[in-house]
């Protein structure tokens, strides 16, 4: 009798675990097995193939670059992170599949684990009501009309950049992302948050520093799977790391909102006015982002502060990082490749004459027609964001095989890009492939670095003007020379794309003809 009360609880734990995780065993048994016919390489039973990827991020996309080659007939095979199968994709049709459907759109387990402490449930994280309500709410604040009045913004800033650069005439060497990445936070700053950061003054940036840190936080211990729980990850030094970045990141941001606030109250600003027909934002100033933010508030208080703040850290983040690594890779390509580089000087002559000192107009930025060739063919060689997830809500068939429902997806911009079947010497860096002669009959989504379908970057169009009035100032002042070959470089896959060992470039005044 005593014996079967000493037993008894233990029995009812165990009933109640069962109950709880063996349909989650089953579901995952099943996937497991439906799964087992896409090919991929042999992994450990529990580690799965987390063994394989090297000791670092070189390491790591060195293997994925082998397994893409080794199975470029598919153009997608599977990798277990652990227990986690993932399905990486890289061929335009299936890219396109997933991209297109509305179901997929849930960005699940990495982005979570990775990007909800710091970006909360901001546009980029968010899905289905809140997700559509949010887009609508914030697309016209990056209306063509609304970008065209920035462009001041973007003037001011990339010529402060090129007295920097100026300054720098003749050193032996000097590492251009802190620089172009400073240029950009003051970019952002400025436009999202209606701050003069003055960073580019400053010479660095506690939060640009941050944002690098969380960047290289977030892949490494997606590659750890015994960091995946949140108890575990927060014992380590990673974690620990981690919660001291996220001080720093919301704070900053935290406190720029509370001022923005006050100041607005204290101002007494007009009210900033949507109109419903054009979803266009009418007003009398220049406002920032984060003033459309707050207006929509006091109409609507469904809008909170966190809900704010996630969007302010979203827009940050996604719209500093990434023109700031998309424009060190396009220069350090430009500085390797003086016959490109020559090309960009005549189509710069022939639309600013011998003037180095105007700001860049929209109509300019029609004419730079070659300039936006080099932009593009600089994102497909070196892609800024490497690749992003998805997980599937139904299922799919990919690479000729029903993938099902529950498995996550990280669909590889980088592999994609890379495609010879679409880009013939993918290696070779050649903007000709993207005048409009050379660029009939290729796939829609053979070259997608913005993403693509309804949950692309809402920032693209500001992301290339951004671009192309810096490149436009800088070159017209200044000639680049690389100092790296490509294949000397090291790039680490992190959220974005970086060299491990900075870009190190040389620049001489041009001279006048
Ligand atoms: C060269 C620069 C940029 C590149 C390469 C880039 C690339 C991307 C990509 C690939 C996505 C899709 C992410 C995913 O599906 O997980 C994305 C989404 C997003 N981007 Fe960009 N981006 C750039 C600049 C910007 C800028 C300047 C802004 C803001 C002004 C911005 C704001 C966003 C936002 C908010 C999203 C989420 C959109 C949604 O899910 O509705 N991006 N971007």
């Amino acid at each position: 009798m005593d014996s079967v009360k000493v037993i008894a609880p233990f029995v009812f734990a165990g009933t109640v675990v069962l109950v709880i995780f063996l349909p989650k065993v089953l579901r995952y048994m099943v996937l497991r097995y439906r799964l087992r016919n896409f090919k991929g390489p042999r992994g450990l039973p529990i580690l799965g193939n987390a063994l394989q990827f090297g000791r670092d991020n070189a390491a790591y996309r060195k293997f994925i670059r082998h397994n893409a080659e080794r199975f470029q007939e598919n153009g997608s095979f599977l990798l277990y992170f652990g227990l986690l199968p993932v399905v990486f994709v890289y061929n335009a049709v299936d890219m396109e599949k997933i991209l297109r459907n509305v179901k997929h759109d849930e960005k699940e387990f990495f982005y979570k684990m990775g990007l909800s402490p710091w970006l909360g449930d901001g546009l980029l994280l968010s899905a289905g009501s809140k997700w559509a309500a949010r887009r609508k709410l914030l697309t016209p604040s990056l209306h063509f009309s609304i970008l065209k009045k920035f462009l001041f913004v973007f003037n001011e800033q990339a010529q402060c950049l090129t007295e920097k650069i100026c300054q720098l005439v003749d050193k032996p060497s000097v590492n251009l992302p802190p620089l172009i990445s400073l240029c950009s936070l003051d970019v952002m700053s400025e436009i999202i948050i209606g701050l003069k950061l003055a960073a580019q003054e400053g010479g660095s940036s506690e939060y640009v520093e941050a944002v690098h840190r969380m960047s290289k936080i977030i892949l490494e211990r997606a590659m750890r799977p015994w960091c995946y729980s949140n108890f575990v990850f927060r014992q380590t030094p990673l974690g620990r790391e981690h919660e001291e970045c996220l001080r720093i990141l919301h704070n900053t941001t935290k406190q720029v909102i509370h001022d923005r606030k006050l100041g607005i109250q204290e101002e007494g600003r007009k009210a900033v006015i949507i109109d419903d027909k054009s979803r266009e934002v009418r007003k009398r100033r220049r406002l920032a982002f984060l003033d459309l933010l707050i207006e929509v508030q006091k109409q609507d208080p469904s809008l909170t502060d966190e809900g704010i703040q996630e969007e302010v850290d979203t827009f940050m983040f996604e719209g500093h990082d990434t023109v700031s690594t998309s424009l060190s890779m396009a220069l350090y390509l430009i500085g390797r490749h003086p016959d490109v580089q020559k090309k960009i000087q005549k189509e710069l002559e022939q639309v600013f004459g011998i003037d180095r000192e105007r700001f860049v107009t929209s109509e300019d930025l029609q004419k730079l027609e070659y300039l936006s060739c080099v932009m593009k063919e600089s994102q497909r060689l070196l892609t800024t964001v490497p690749t992003v997830g998805r997980t599937l809500k139904e299922d799919t068939r990919i690479g000729g095989i029903d993938v099902p429902k529950g498995t996550y997806i990280s669909l590889s911009f980088h592999l994609l890009h890379r495609d010879p079947n679409e880009f013939p010497e993918p290696e070779k860096f050649d903007p000709d492939r993207f005048c409009p002669s050379n660029s009939e009959g290729r796939h829609n989504f053979a070259f997608i670095p913005f993403s693509a379908g309804h949950r692309n970057c809402i920032g693209q169009k500001f992301a290339i003007m951004e671009q192309k009035v810096i490149l436009a100032t800088i070159l017209r002042k200044v000639e680049i020379k690389s100092l790296q070959e490509i294949a000397e470089m090291r790039f680490a896959a992190e959220l974005v794309l970086r060299s491990v060992d900075g870009v190190k470039v040389t620049f001489t005044r041009r001279l006048l003809h």
